[in-house]
């Protein structure tokens, strides 16, 4: 810092006067900004470097033209060693001063470069102060001296021109930020500067750039914040009117330049500059707040409409029907939170940022006063647009990655559950394997229904009843949670690995087996019968609607489940639903109320609906027949006829349902004991169908298994027993036959 003071004296000496030194600039095109970085005024070797190395070529070949120029005149017979010295100074030497240091060595190689072949240096050791003397000594032409003269002023005025302009910048800043650490610096200069009757003062709001006078030096003061301060400085009066100057891309300093004005103008247009600065910012803060404030007011409004409505985020058009809404794009009913408006507080505690980050002086009346100003205008416009905008886009981020991470979470009341991977969907669902709380996994049906469809509400309700109902039956999925808001109803059951449709599939194109058959066939049984104990239709049996869970298949799914009281009880539907495949005759046959002669509803003179379908604890069975049917053939009995052929077949009597007695691979005989149970459950005749207990004691699901031993033995028997007994009574062979049964009964699987 020294240094630099001495050289900036030493060159002011070197002018003669000192005074009135002009602000020229050599390359217009200089970029301040770079200057950001340095930390306290540039030493004038630092400048000089940085001059030559701008990357400016021709400014710097021009300056060393002109050096050589200045040689050469100076010196035509011994160009080399004293240019060299300046040029390899300035180039290398970042403390060493251009007109300060003293070298000896004149033979210095920088960067490669040949050295220059010209010099304004001697070998004595000579500084810069004495380049006049030096001038004189080797040629005392006065041209030698105007050019060198030419040079020191061309640095001056480049040197001083990068002050005013950090000068500008750091009193920008500070209108922006109040006092920065930068101010010390400027107030060290200011207290160590001699020439401080050259003052450039600057105002602490960075509007006003005032001076009394420009000359050799330019100094600052600190920013003065008291009023009284500001008036030690009295600025002259202005040339021109400036209020309506167009900056576009000049900075105060260019534009003075560029119109070629009178330093003294500076501080005039500057203040104007900075004004129209602040104004710009003002705008664009309002620009932005407002923009915010539209959404916050939006949002607030969304939030307020829904909970008034107490509906959520889907959309129902005028037909009343709900926009499907994946849950792959975000449940509605989840709460993201970062896209909640802030509230008071949040915008409160960024009054008190900001008010915190400004640092402005609590004690000053004036500051106060603008601060409350600025807080009464919500104070988001406080800050450096820039610097905002960054801190924006910093906040809209992890929206984009929450609701990425968002959309995985569903929420059902208050617990969060984190979808893995979708299990199957039905007609209105979507079914995912899901983590919930503890890691463990469960599956959450997602159901969209029309809430204000009382017959599908209702419907809903009466599964979750159901499902309740039939809780902690060993054979039906548990459910765990459910929540029924809005037109989605959430269930939170019991996770299955496969469902049977799934197991069937894979297992199409496999030998017959007729023990798979059998075990899928009294796992099925056994979750029927559960249902039926329990006094309940399901009547939409199908492979779908069973799910293998830890090795046990459980039944899934009561959307059309109803309570009856018992098997010969049908209950009646004024909708056909189901799954046609599977469905029995009498679900399908409509009825109107003159048809209804059912012994539960004789004494009641209750008026039907026109449509009605009959269902009852035998439609299960029959579908369950289906299945069975399809485990041996493939497909369900009605498959081979096509859309509306096919319920037409189902309900016509006539069409009669073949059992063969050979698989469709053709080499298999289908045990007779399926074949007949398999008939028993395919009886057109709902009474006459067989119930579930029939059906688990059927021989196809009990057979008798018995050793050749067995058999052999029991031949022997009835040989050797005829043998003996020349007569034997009818009533005697009956009585040995039920005798053998009995025995057999032992060995039933
Ligand atoms: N608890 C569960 N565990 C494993 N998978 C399941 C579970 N619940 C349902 N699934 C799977 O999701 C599919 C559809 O489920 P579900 O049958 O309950 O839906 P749905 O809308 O009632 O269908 P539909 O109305 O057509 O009968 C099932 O076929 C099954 O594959």
């Amino acid at each position: 810092m020294s240094k630099y003071k001495h050289h900036s004296r030493s060159r002011i000496q070197g002018d003669g006067d000192g005074t009135n030194l002009p602000i020229r600039s050599i390359d217009n095109n200089s970029d301040y900004g770079e200057d950001e970085d340095n930390i306290g005024p540039p030493k004038l070797s630092n400048f000089g470097s940085a001059l030559l190395a701008r990357g400016n070529d021709t400014g710097r070949s021009n300056f060393l033209t002109r050096l050589q120029m200045a040689e050469t005149l100076t010196n035509p017979v011994e160009p080399h060693s004293r240019s060299q010295t300046i040029y390899s100074q300035i180039q290398d030497s970042p403390q060493s001063s251009l007109f300060a240091t003293n070298h000896n060595n004149n033979n210095v190689n920088v960067n490669n470069r040949p050295l220059s072949m010209t010099t304004v240096h001697d070998n004595n050791g000579n500084n810069d102060e004495d380049i006049s003397k030096h001038s004189e000594k080797f040629s005392p032409s006065s041209k030698l001296r105007s050019m060198q003269q030419h040079m020191k002023d061309e640095l001056t005025s480049r040197y001083t021109e990068r002050r005013i302009n950090r000068l500008l910048l750091s009193s920008d800043r500070m209108s922006k930020l109040g006092p920065a650490k930068r101010t010390s610096s400027l107030q060290s200069i200011d207290l160590n500067d001699q020439f401080a009757s050259n003052n450039i003062n600057l105002q602490n709001n960075g509007s006003n750039l005032t001076t009394k006078s420009l000359s050799g030096t330019i100094s600052t003061s600190r920013p003065i914040l008291s009023p009284s301060n500001t008036d030690a400085v009295i600025p002259s009066a202005p040339l021109n009117d400036y209020s309506n100057i167009d900056f576009g891309d000049l900075n105060p300093l260019q534009y003075l330049k560029k119109h070629d004005l009178p330093s003294s103008e500076l501080p005039h247009i500057s203040k104007i500059y900075f004004e129209k600065r602040k104004e710009e910012i003002r705008r664009t803060a309002l620009r932005k707040h407002s923009s915010s404030k539209d959404i916050l007011l939006n949002r607030t409004r969304y939030i307020d409409e829904n909970s008034n409505n107490n509906s959520h985020t889907s959309i129902r058009n005028n037909s009343n029907n709900r926009r499907s809404i994946d849950i792959d794009k975000g449940s509605p009913i989840i709460i993201d939170r970062s896209e909640e408006p802030p509230n008071r507080n949040s915008i409160f505690k960024e009054q008190q940022n900001i008010d915190i980050e400004s640092n402005v002086p609590a004690n000053d009346f004036n500051v106060k006063n603008k601060k409350r100003e600025a807080l009464s205008n919500i104070s988001l416009n406080k800050r450096e647009p820039e610097h905002k905008k960054t801190k924006k886009v910093e906040i809209q981020e992890p929206i984009k990655t929450n609701t990425y991470r968002r959309n995985n979470i569903v929420r059902v009341n208050d617990v969060e559950y984190e979808r893995i991977e979708m299990l199957g969907r039905g007609g209105s669902s979507k079914v995912y394997k899901v983590k919930g709380p503890g890691n463990k996994v469960y599956a959450l049906k997602r159901v969209i229904f029309d809430e204000f469809d009382e017959s599908s509400v209702n419907g809903f309700k009466g599964e979750i009843e159901l499902l309740q109902k039939l809780d902690r039956k060993d054979r039906v999925v548990h459910l765990y949670d459910y929540m029924m808001d809005q037109g989605l109803l959430y269930l939170i059951m019991e996770c299955g690995d496969f469902d049977l449709s799934q197991i069937l599939n894979t297992r199409m194109n496999d030998p017959f087996d007729v023990s798979f058959i059998r075990y899928y066939t009294k796992e099925m049984i056994e979750c029927i019968k559960v249902v039926h104990d329990s006094g309940i239709v399901h009547s939409d049996l199908k492979p779908a609607n069973f799910v293998v869970v830890k090795g046990k298949l459980k039944i899934i799914d009561f959307g059309i489940a109803n309570a009856v009281p018992d098997h010969t009880v049908n209950i009646y539907r004024d909708t056909q639903i189901g799954t046609p495949n599977y469905m029995a005759p009498e679900a399908l046959i409509t009825m109107n109320y003159h048809d209804i002669k059912d012994k539960s509803r004789e004494d009641s003179n209750q008026k039907l609906p026109k449509n009605t379908w009959k269902v009852g604890k035998p439609s299960d069975i029959w579908s369950c027949g289906c299945m069975l049917y399809q485990m041996v053939y493939g497909k369900p009995p009605y498959a081979g006829f096509q859309g509306q052929n096919r319920l037409l077949a189902i309900m016509n009597p006539d069409v009669k349902i073949s059992f063969s007695e050979k698989t469709d691979h053709g080499e298999s005989i289908v045990p007779k004991s399926l074949l007949e149970l398999m008939k028993q459950c395919l009886i057109r005749d709902p009474d006459k169908r067989c119930t579930v207990n029939e059906i688990l004691q059927s021989s196809f699901l009990k057979p008798v298994v018995v050793t050749e031993f067995f058999i052999k033995d029991l031949i022997k028997n009835a040989v050797t027993f005829g043998a003996k007994q020349r007569y034997v009574s009818d009533d005697k062979i009956e009585e040995l036959t039920n005798d053998v049964l009995n025995r057999l009964e032992e060995f039933k699987m």
